[in-house]
């Protein structure tokens, strides 16, 4: 695991892009494609500044949702709807909506995570657990990732790829999540996470190492990269200005 202190929240963009962009080379380079996992919340708001600036050839991309949210694309809500707006209709990245894998909507959110494995597994016809080249991940307040909450017995799920929630402690309660056989089974994890309202959780992540959603993601054979700026990481011993 490596973690990466850098000053403020525009350095935790420009090193998040930094990754992105080289992941998605290498990726491109040795099977002409990337596919890639985005989560919402502020990770959305970091790839809506960081994407536009990277050196990649986007039209190689498909992109996943480690989770979402299952209300139509055009409430709030939805994290397909936020990339949509900020990266497609704005013309921010040459990415389409065809490209991104969407959940299906309208349903309840069991079938959407059926509906929605099922459209993964055409893009990994032969894994018993599919390999994304990259996930890049958030950490609420709480140390959940994805729709993985504390507590909850979906972090004890082994056999599907991905599972409805409709019980979610943050608002809306109907998600669909990617469970950890597949996170863990990922080539690079990476969370970005900025400002002081994440100091604690960091800390009882990072050194504490405190069983929360985010410390059980350990990808069994990849890499895991915490992007953090000063004020998240101001309970951590190292502090840099990078
Ligand atoms: O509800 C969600 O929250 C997490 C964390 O969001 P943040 O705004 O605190 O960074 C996010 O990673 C997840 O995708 C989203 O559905």
């Amino acid at each position: 695991m490596s973690v990466i202190i850098v000053e403020n929240k525009d350095k935790v963009i420009a090193k998040l892009s930094e990754i992105i962009e080289e992941t998605a080379r290498i990726s491109i380079q040795k099977r002409g494609k990337f596919l890639v996992g985005f989560s919402g919340g502020s990770l959305a708001t970091f790839l809506a500044t960081g994407l536009p600036k990277i050196q990649t050839d986007f039209s190689k991309w498909t992109i996943f949702f480690c989770d979402e949210r299952v209300v139509p694309v055009n409430n709030p809500d939805s994290t397909f709807g936020l990339y949509k707006k900020t990266l497609i209709d704005s013309g921010a990245v040459p990415l389409k909506d065809e490209q991104f894998v969407q959940i299906e909507q309208g349903v309840p959110a069991d079938v959407a995570a059926r509906a929605y494995e099922n459209k993964v597994r055409e893009h990994f016809p032969k894994a018993n657990t599919p390999r994304f080249d990259l996930l890049l991940l958030g950490m609420g307040p709480d140390g959940h990732t994805c729709s993985l909450f504390p507590g909850h017995s979906l972090l004890e799920e082994k056999s599907k790829w991905f599972a409805p929630i409709t019980d979610s402690p943050k608002p809306p309660p109907s998600r669909v999540t990617m469970t950890y056989p597949v996170v863990n089974n990922a080539d690079v994890c990476v969370f970005a996470a900025a400002g002081k309202e994440k100091a604690d959780m960091i800390k009882r992540i990072l050194v504490d190492k405190e069983d929360l959603p985010a410390t059980r993601v350990r990808p069994v054979s990849g890499d895991l990269y915490w992007i953090i700026d000063n004020d998240a990481g101001q309970f951590l011993n190292t502090q840099t200005s990078v």
